[in-house]
């Protein structure tokens, strides 16, 4: 099995590196490829070169733009990106025969209700990112390629940007901390997602009909406020640097909290198709954070015993 990633450096991309290693041999390109093959996602001509040259069995697309707030000024990029990009591997795949797995979100849904969303619900987008994944989803589904799309929510790693890193640093920084608490949703780690990738694949590979949408998100649920105050306690135990006491990381509503994008309130991802199609269960997000966390905490505070 040949297989071709694109977005290898980025929350996701690396813990697919591992993950789809034992599977076959891998290809991992980044944005700025290798040799004369282009794996940037604005340049249509050179993607689909890189993918006829190296025909690989199976695509897996972990590239995106993925800055939320950015995309509401920056909606050309997020849509070359997000949707046009998804539309160019889907028809390279289908002329190679091949497998294209891509990620998409829950900013797809306008959040509305209090249910978790199932894959053949009502869409509808509150902000630019959202809509540009949403085209994408749409461009793969119409393409006939073979595929898997997989809508995630709230990723962390311990490794580049995130919501975990950003807390980790205000807590340090900052005496106090407002955090949405009216937005719910399932914070889950690159970790897991890259795991549940490489056994949905497997079983792709020998059952056709497995291919098609999946939601795949760890379980429980949080708002940012919860998820908040649960990494800043973790960390004040771990020894952090925090400088706020608990008292002061306070609930406000997204309306108190102005950013670019309209976020949803309701994110919570229903996984019962994916755990039964493919015999997973879906951890609750504590287990994935306290890991994560951990290993922030291992690699960047001085260990007592050293
Ligand atoms: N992050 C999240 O909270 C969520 C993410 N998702 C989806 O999951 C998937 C993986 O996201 P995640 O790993 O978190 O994202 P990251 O932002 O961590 O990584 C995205 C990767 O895409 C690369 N990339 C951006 N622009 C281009 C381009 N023009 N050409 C080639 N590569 C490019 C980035 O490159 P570089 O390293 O150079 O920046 C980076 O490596 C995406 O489809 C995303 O939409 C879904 C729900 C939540
Ligand atoms: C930094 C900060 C954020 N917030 C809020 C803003 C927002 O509602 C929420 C999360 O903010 P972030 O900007 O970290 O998260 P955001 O970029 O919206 O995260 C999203 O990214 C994309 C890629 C996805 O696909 C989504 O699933 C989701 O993970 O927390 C606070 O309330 N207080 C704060 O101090
Ligand atoms: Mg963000």
């Amino acid at each position: 099995m040949h297989f071709l990633l694109l977005g290898g450096e980025g929350q996701l991309g690396w813990e697919l590196r591992r993950a789809l290693a034992p599977l076959g041999t891998l290809i991992a390109l980044t944005r700025r490829g290798e040799r004369d093959l282009s794996a940037d996602l604005t340049q249509p001509n050179a993607l689909a070169a890189t993918i006829r040259d190296l025909a690989p069995n199976i695509v897996i697309n972990a590239a995106a733009y993925t800055a939320v707030d950015r995309a509401e000024s920056e909606r050309e990029q997020a849509y070359a990106i997000n949707a046009a990009a998804p539309g160019v591997l889907a028809s390279e795949a289908k002329s190679i025969g091949g497998l294209l797995v891509h990620y998409s979100t829950d900013y797809v849904f306008d959040g509305s209700g209090d249910r978790p969303w199932q894959e053949d619900d009502p869409t509808g987008p509150l902000n630019v990112y959202g809509r540009t994944k949403l085209e994408g989803e749409r461009a793969i589904q119409e393409s006939g390629c073979r595929h898997l799309i997989l809508r995630t929510s709230w990723v962390y790693a311990a490794r580049r940007k995130n919501f975990i890193r950003t807390m980790l640093r205000l807590a340090a920084e900052r005496e106090s901390l407002q955090v949405v608490d009216d937005q719910y949703g399932a914070p889950t780690g690159a970790e897991l997602i890259a795991d549940a990738t490489a056994l949905a694949i497997r079983q792709c590979l020998t059952q056709q009909q497995e291919d098609g949408l999946y939601h795949l998100a760890a379980s429980g649920e949080a708002t940012w406020f919860t998820y908040a105050q649960h990494i800043i306690r973790a960390a004040r135990d771990a020894g952090w640097p925090v400088r706020m006491s608990d008292d002061a990381i306070r609930p406000v509503s997204s309306d108190a909290f102005q950013t670019a994008a309209k976020r949803p309130h309701n994110s919570r991802l229903d996984t019962t198709r994916l755990e039964s199609t493919f015999g997973l269960n879906m951890p609750d997000w504590r287990i994935g954070v306290d890991r994560a966390l951990n290993e922030i905490f291992a690699c960047e505070l001085p260990q007592k015993d050293a």
